[in-house]
């Protein structure tokens, strides 16, 4: 008997990069550009590639990335989930060694100003990521798209107080503090209220992606902005919250925020002058991080 067995593999093609230009045939110069970073990993039967140096169920990585760009090339990229579903779909059909592929999708965030000129305001994104497994139907399937690295700050309207005290506690409570965070948010569709992937592929459900994505990062900067924050706890289940409520197609909305310290100065030893809430230091590490995943409950559905 071998001494071992092959417990789980994938493999695949990571960082294959490209610029779309997406062009308008009624209006040449305006244009819309996607810079994107795609990773595809193939499921399947490769088992004796990894076992017995058998290479005849490979399909090259460098095959993966080729296809990567010619899809990139012949298909509408816009959005990014639409392209997911057609890259599934592929790999997918296209061998039968080929079970089930694993998608993400990153798409840097470069903002139009002019018909064809563009700002990058980095580092903010937009991710979606997608498992999906033939033996299922395109049915089925664990789609998300994520809101990252959006950074903001607010220097009032945040308190922290009534936390746990114990011997040790240095923390002191506070109604008006400074609140920073980079902003991760992932909504987790829900496939039954969404539909099917041959539907996203076929562009049927583009409307939706944009229209949630941009509610997400509305509802995200609005009730930062707008609530007088008790805890980074509390904000984040209250933006969840509502996101569900407006976007019936996702089953969770996740956050994950890291709590940027911003540290006030004692400046008492300077003739007593008094601080004022007016001068911090930005404390590099270490940061909080705050996560939560929030669901719709059963009578809400
Ligand atoms: O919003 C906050 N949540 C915490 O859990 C926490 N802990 C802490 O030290 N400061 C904060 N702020």
């Amino acid at each position: 008997m071998a001494y071992s067995y092959l417990e789980s593999s994938t493999y695949g093609k990571d960082n294959v990069k490209f610029l779309k230009v997406k062009k308008d045939p009624q209006n040449p110069k305006k244009h819309e550009v996607m810079e994107a970073t795609v990773k595809v990993l193939l499921k399947g039967a490769f088992e004796t590639s990894y076992t017995e140096a058998d290479n005849a169920s490979i399909v090259p990585t460098d095959t993966v990335k080729n296809t990567i760009l010619i899809h990139a090339k012949k298909c509408d990229t816009f959005p990014i989930e639409k392209f997911a579903a057609e890259l599934a779909l592929h790999f997918t059909a296209k061998y039968e060694q080929v079970h089930g592929v694993t998608i993400k999708i990153i798409q840097d965030k470069w903002v139009k100003y002019e018909d064809h000129s563009f700002v990058l305001e980095s580092p903010e994104k937009k991710v979606c990521t997608l498992d999906y497994d033939l033996v299922n139907g395109p049915q089925v399937y664990q789609m998300s798209t994520i809101l990252k690295d959006l950074t903001v700050l607010k220097s009032t309207n945040s308190m922290f107080y009534g936390y746990n005290k114990c011997d040790y506690t240095t923390l002191k409570p506070t109604t008006d503090r400074v609140l920073s965070t980079d902003i991760m948010s992932t909504l987790d569709w829900n496939p039954t209220k969404l539909g099917s992937l041959v539907d996203i592929r076929k562009g049927l459900k583009d409307h939706i992606f944009n229209k949630t994505f941009g509610n997400t990062r509305d509802i995200t900067l609005k009730i930062f902005a707008e609530e007088n924050s008790p805890s980074v706890q509390a904000t984040m289940y209250n933006m969840a919250t509502e996101i569900l409520k407006q976007n019936s197609e996702l089953e969770f909305v996740s956050y994950e925020l890291p709590n940027k310290h911003y540290i006030l100065f004692d400046l008492k030893w300077h003739h007593g002058l008094d601080n004022d809430n007016e001068l911090f230091y930005p404390s590099p590490h270490p940061n909080g991080l705050i996560k939560c995943r929030v669901g719709r409950n059963q009578s809400k559905l």
